[in-house]
């Protein structure tokens, strides 16, 4: 029989909030038929108006708060939940962290994977942690202008203040964007596929205060780049590397495939637990520094290596686990995709002084089976994939290796709860708490560490 949806596009309801979904909307329920509120928590009764109705359930706003929850704080910046910047701004760090702790239960429970997790491990300053920003660039009333998109658009919202960015970073950015003003580059229009600069993307060392600046162009040519090069320079004497990357491409991947240094070297470099780390342009790097160190002391606590052991670390990056863990281990295997990230990794075990490392470019999923098939024996395997979490024939590679244990380290914990279920069938358990570690404070994203063994 066909449902007909108990309430209607316009009109208001008073209703009690029951849940907080992964994306940290409010839940309510009128007939059993779920409604998701933005800036709604449970234990509140608001009056809201519903926006959208879908088949199955509704979006709603908040309208008034008739009884507020203890576990809210004021909003700093209405435009830090419209924008997505910061969509858990509205609740208290402390639930907050139980919030992700409870996530991750969630996504074990509905697999029916029986697993404790440990309180998240939060920070003392929850906000301008991060140390990159990418900014979109464009054109709102004839000015060229910074900010970032409001939710499921491309409409842009301008801001100075970025909140959960390093402020320094905050800073930059405006100090780019008015030199892009000043030499009346023309903002990137998606519509067309139209104009020149893109995104601005900066990163900073959390600890060596170096800074680089990309600027995306659509174009090839950047008019006045050497204008624009002098003048950065001279305003941010932090920069020790800006680069040009062009991505012509109608897409919403920021980056395309050239890089061009427009001044300086083509990496900065940062400390991470007292390693020296160089840093490309394209190379992932862990966003939040402080929290960084913490997960990655534990992520090698966790693999309790002895020196007669060998490591493989997946999904490597620029080495940073690798060369953590090359401290305590015989010999550290690390492989990864992005070629440029791979010769970071190699540099970084130089400049480091460690030689019990070898990195290889490639699909993890490949060089995996190929280590395998060569007879490679690792003791620990360290897994740390992007959002969507393994391949079932890497889990099969990891699995016919025999490693006495994997530490997974996650960003998604829907995947992770997957991919531990696929473990548990070929005989890998959980035996001990998993471990959230807060990289994201405000947010809804998730980091954790999970130890299977056999
Ligand atoms: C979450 S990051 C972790 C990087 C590193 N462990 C760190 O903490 O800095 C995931 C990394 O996996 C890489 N990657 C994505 N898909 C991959 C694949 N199929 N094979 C190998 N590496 C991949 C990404 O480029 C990225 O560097």
């Amino acid at each position: 029989m066909k449902r007909t949806a108990p309430v209607l596009k316009n009109e208001t309801y008073d209703v009690d909030i029951t849940d907080l979904t992964y994306q940290g909307m409010g839940v309510a329920k009128i007939d059993d038929f779920p409604i998701f509120i933005e800036d709604a928590l449970p234990t509140e009764n608001v009056t809201m108006k519903v926006i959208k109705v879908k088949k199955n359930f509704a979006f709603g706003k908040v309208i008034k708060i008739n009884q507020k929850s203890a576990d809210r704080v004021e909003l700093v910046d209405k435009a830090y939940t419209q924008t997505g910047i910061a969509p858990l701004q509205h609740l208290k760090y402390d639930a907050q962290l139980e919030f992700k702790r409870h996530q991750i239960e969630e996504d074990f429970n509905k697999l029916k994977i029986d697993v404790q997790v440990d309180p998240t491990i939060g920070m003392d300053k929850p906000y301008e942690y991060r140390n990159k920003a990418q900014i979109p660039v464009r054109l709102i009333n004839g000015k060229l202008q910074t900010g970032f998109y409001r939710k499921h658009s491309h409409d842009l919202v301008p801001i100075e203040d970025f909140y959960i960015q390093d402020p320094e970073i905050d800073k930059a950015i405006v100090v780019v964007r008015d030199i892009l003003r000043k030499y009346r580059i023309k903002p990137y229009d998606e519509r067309v596929n139209g104009g020149v600069i893109r995104n601005v993307m900066v990163r900073r060392g959390h600890y060596s205060h170096e800074m680089m600046i990309v600027l995306i162009t659509r174009t090839e040519k950047l008019p006045s780049n050497k204008e624009i090069v002098t003048d950065i320079t001279k305003a941010l004497p932090e920069v020790k590397s800006i680069v040009q990357n062009v991505n012509p491409k109608k897409t919403n991947a920021l980056m395309g495939k050239e890089n061009k240094v427009l001044a300086g070297q083509s990496t900065i470099e940062d400390t991470l637990l007292g390693l020296k780390f160089e840093i490309s342009a394209n190379s992932f790097y862990q966003v939040n520094p402080v929290q960084t160190e913490k997960l990655y002391d534990l992520a090698t606590k966790k693999a309790d290596l002895t020196a007669d052991d060998t490591v493989i670390d997946a999904y490597c990056g620029i080495g940073t686990i690798s060369l953590s863990m090359a401290r305590v281990a015989k010999k550290v295997y690390g492989v990864e995709i992005v070629p440029e990230a791979v010769e970071d990794a190699k540099k970084n075990a130089k400049i480091n002084d460690i030689d019990n490392v070898e990195f290889v470019a490639g699909y993890a999923e490949d060089q995996m089976a190929k280590w395998q098939e060569d007879g490679l024996k690792p003791d620990v395997i360290v897994v740390d994939p992007p959002r969507k979490g393994l391949d079932g024939t890497l889990i099969e590679s990891v699995v016919k290796m025999q490693p006495k244990r994997v530490v997974y380290v996650s960003c998604n914990p829907a995947t992770l709860a997957r991919d531990v279920k696929l473990f548990n069938e070929q005989g890998y358990q959980v035996n001990q708490p998993i471990q959230p570690v807060d990289q994201f404070p405000q947010t809804v994203h998730i980091e954790s560490i999970t130890v299977l063994t056999r």
